[in-house]
């Protein structure tokens, strides 16, 4: 919905950003990963940009339409993926607003999680110290930020956990905002897997002038795919 974002020309994943479209940003480094063998793009259901880009032709590349909130269309792409994977195939699932990943934590998420049952996530240490506020926004307390860490995306699990986690979570009507979450809910743990914080999502209008100077700054070449 990108209602953090406010009023823009269209949805914030098609905005433009340092010479390509801030998708296909975010699609490059999983394009360019041999282990990403099908990407499944999921589309909002009015969708009117995705066939304009370069990429949409893509032979790794499928689309789906997703649902109206994230979980929806994580559960939308999981079920086209449904078609083709195994119950130990890895997914990864990926924001289309986080234009900014870096291939080399791509690597270190796959290595890290190759031998690991559960699967997890590219996630940040918190760096500040930590207020927790009443309505007035008066502090209530500092809250000890040793092991507490910011969830970022990618996230990589078997395909049939997921698939499992965010149905129990969907039929529970629990509201989860990654698949972490879902998982956790099972009782399961995930791994965190250190990434690099400029992984930012485009969230707040801003975002997008940081992800520019953080494109910029990493020398990524913005010829089509
Ligand atoms: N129904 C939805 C909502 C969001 N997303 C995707 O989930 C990612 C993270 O979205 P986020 O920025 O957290 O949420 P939005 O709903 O897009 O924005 P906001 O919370 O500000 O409304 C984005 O790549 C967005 O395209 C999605 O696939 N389906
Ligand atoms: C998955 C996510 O990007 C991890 O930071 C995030 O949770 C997406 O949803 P949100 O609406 O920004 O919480």
């Amino acid at each position: 919905m990108s209602r953090r974002m406010g009023p823009q020309s269209m949805p914030k994943q098609y905005l433009a950003l340092a010479g390509r479209r801030v998708i296909e940003w975010s699609l490059a480094p999983l394009l360019d990963h041999a282990a990403c063998r099908r990407i499944i793009v999921v589309l909002s259901r009015d969708d009117v940009h995705w066939a304009s880009l370069p990429v949409a032709n893509h032979p790794k590349i499928a689309i789906a339409i997703g649902g109206d909130e994230r979980a929806d269309s994580v559960r939308a792409g999981l079920t086209a993926a449904c078609v083709q994977a195994n119950e130990r195939d890895w997914i990864l699932v990926h924001d289309a607003a986080r234009p900014c990943l870096a291939a080399a934590d791509l690597v270190r998420l796959f290595e890290q999680l190759q031998d690991d049952e559960v699967g997890g996530l590219l996630a940040t240490p918190v760096v500040d110290t930590l207020k927790q506020v009443d309505e007035s926004q008066r502090v209530v307390q500092t809250v000890p930020r040793e092991r507490l860490w910011r969830a970022l995306t990618p996230q990589l699990f078997r395909f049939g956990i997921l698939m499992r986690a965010m149905t129990h979570c969907a039929k529970r009507q629990f509201a989860v905002t990654d698949e972490a979450q879902a998982i956790e809910a099972l009782g399961l743990r995930p791994q965190v897997v250190a990434g690099d914080a400029d992984n930012i999502k485009i969230t707040l209008p801003e975002d997008l002038v940081r992800a520019a100077r953080i494109l910029d700054a990493s020398g990524q070449d913005a010829t089509p795919e």
